[in-house]
């Protein structure tokens, strides 16, 4: 039976054998260590074997071989080399001591492709539940960018959006060594990615294959590795995702391409899931036709700014704002001239406030102003004067010069309630005094919230 096996069997193992003497050093490698990690018998043998050991798995490694050199069988266990072709390959090992030749004798099994396929499953599953669970798309693409970090060499990542309207590329995410965040740009000012995403399709460009274009920034290194994979739903493309490689270390293959067009698919569902549901957050907190908070936005800002006044002792002022006949716009020149107006109008609120005030839209030509933080009550006067003055020009409405008038209420905390229910009505009977006074005027809230004191018009004789 022994005569029937040929003397050159383990030559023929899919397995490699090796041999490592005590100092750690090959001694000798069987002929499938050339398939496994890439150096064929003569250049590994002599060569430390911890020098082929991916970084991170070294001290474990060492810790391992002094563990078989004092006579533990080791049957199982797994580290990752570095393939002479820069890749990484998962090794299982099978290892035993041999006392009378001082050597370890050791069988390599190549567990690469397994590992490959549940790293895959894992990075697949931690995709969608980032995006279950991610309260934005900034926090999603910071998860994306971890999960596929653990597949590819990713320094350098970027997730870009196509806006289809204009027509523009943004990069809401990019992590780059060498480049800042582009800045947002017609499509077709990005050639690679403008190919990305209008034919669809994935672009790998190594360096035999990256056109002698110039790059993005002109005195800036261009990427040796550039790996772009179109964000594919039902709908069409959302964008792309890019990686890029300045190094070999960072050098992107067909198996990569593979590996990240699989992901992407993920990547898109989730990306279009989250604005999804930030759409929809949006349209139940935003009032569609100015884009303003709305009532209900506005009612919560009100209720945390409420306490926060109160533990600060800071004045929290509220302009109640109602426009005069703005019905007769709807009448004479139509609902949509009616829209573009209350669209005019919230733009001019807000011109008249700081960025951390509120300016809310309660409903047809209704609107409020949350002041926070004011220092004094003349605060909230001023600025219901500024909004009066800014009404005196008229609303260019598509070359129809249409004048609108408001008439503002406003109320105080603490001198008109702590409660918001109590200081917005408050801030709305001001408001109604000053309608039925005429319109085109402040009226403040009185101490009891009752009687009220009117100020002077702009331009009128005080
Ligand atoms: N174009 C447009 N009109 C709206 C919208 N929402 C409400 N309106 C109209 O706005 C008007 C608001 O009513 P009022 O405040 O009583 O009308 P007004 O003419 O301003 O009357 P006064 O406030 O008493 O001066 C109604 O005619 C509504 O139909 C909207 O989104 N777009």
């Amino acid at each position: 039976m022994t005569a029937l096996i040929p003397p050159n069997m383990v030559d023929l193992l899919l397995d490699a054998v090796c041999i490592v003497d005590a100092q750690g050093r090959f001694v000798y490698v069987s002929p499938s260590f050339e398939r496994i990690f890439g150096y064929t018998p003569e250049e590994a043998v002599g060569r430390p074997m911890i020098e082929m050991v991916y970084s991170e798995d070294r001290e474990r490694t060492l810790r391992a071989a002094q563990n078989i050199m004092a006579g533990t069988l080791q049957l199982h266990f797994e580290n990752r080399y570095v393939r002479k072709d820069g890749h990484i390959a998962h090794i299982r090992w099978t290892a035993r001591w041999v006392e009378d030749q001082q050597v370890r004798l050791a069988v390599a099994h190549d567990i690469t492709e397994r590992k490959h396929t549940e790293s895959l499953q894992a990075a697949i599953y931690s995709i969608s539940e980032a995006a279950q669970g991610a309260e934005d798309l900034d926090t999603l693409f910071a998860k994306i960018h971890h999960i596929i970090g653990t597949l590819l060499p990713a320094s350098n990542f970027s997730v870009a959006l196509h806006d289809r309207l204009p027509d523009t590329i943004s990069f809401p995410y990019h992590v780059d060594e060498r480049h800042p965040a582009p800045t947002p740009s017609p499509l077709d000012a990005d050639a690679l990615c403008s190919h990305v995403i209008r034919k669809g399709q994935t672009l790998l460009l190594t360096p035999d294959s990256l056109p002698p274009t110039a790059p993005p920034m002109a005195s800036a290194p261009r990427p040796l590795y550039w790996l772009g994979v179109p964000l594919q739903t039902p709908a069409g493309v959302l964008g792309a995702l890019v990686l890029q490689g300045y190094s070999e270390e960072a050098r992107y293959s067909e198996r990569d391409k593979e590996l990240l067009q699989f992901v992407s698919t993920q990547v898109a569902s989730a990306i279009e899931r989250t604005q999804m549901r930030k759409r929809l957050q949006h349209m139940a907190q935003y009032d569609q036709l100015t884009h303003l908070p709305n009532r209900q936005l506005f009612l919560d800002r009100l209720k945390t700014a409420l306490p926060r006044a109160q533990r600060e002792q800071t004045l929290l002022s509220l302009l109640f704002i109602d426009l005069d006949r703005f019905k007769q716009v709807n009448d004479s020149l139509g609902h949509s001239m009616g829209d573009l107006l209350l669209q005019r109008v919230a733009q001019r609120l807000l011109e008249c406030v700081r960025a951390s005030d509120t300016v809310a839209r309660l409903g047809g030509d209704e609107f409020v102003v949350l002041l926070e933080s004011s220092d004094s009550a003349e605060h909230a006067a001023a600025v219901a004067e500024k909004i009066l003055a800014t009404f005196i020009q008229p609303f260019d409405l598509h070359g129809h010069q249409v004048t609108m008038r408001p008439s503002i209420g406003v109320a105080m905390h603490p001198d008109h309630g702590s409660e918001e229910s109590l200081l917005l009505s408050h801030a709305d009977a001001a408001m109604y005094r000053s309608k039925n006074s005429g319109g085109n005027q402040v009226c403040v809230a009185g101490a009891t919230g009752m009687a009220l004191q009117f100020l002077p018009r702009p331009g009128a004789p005080h």
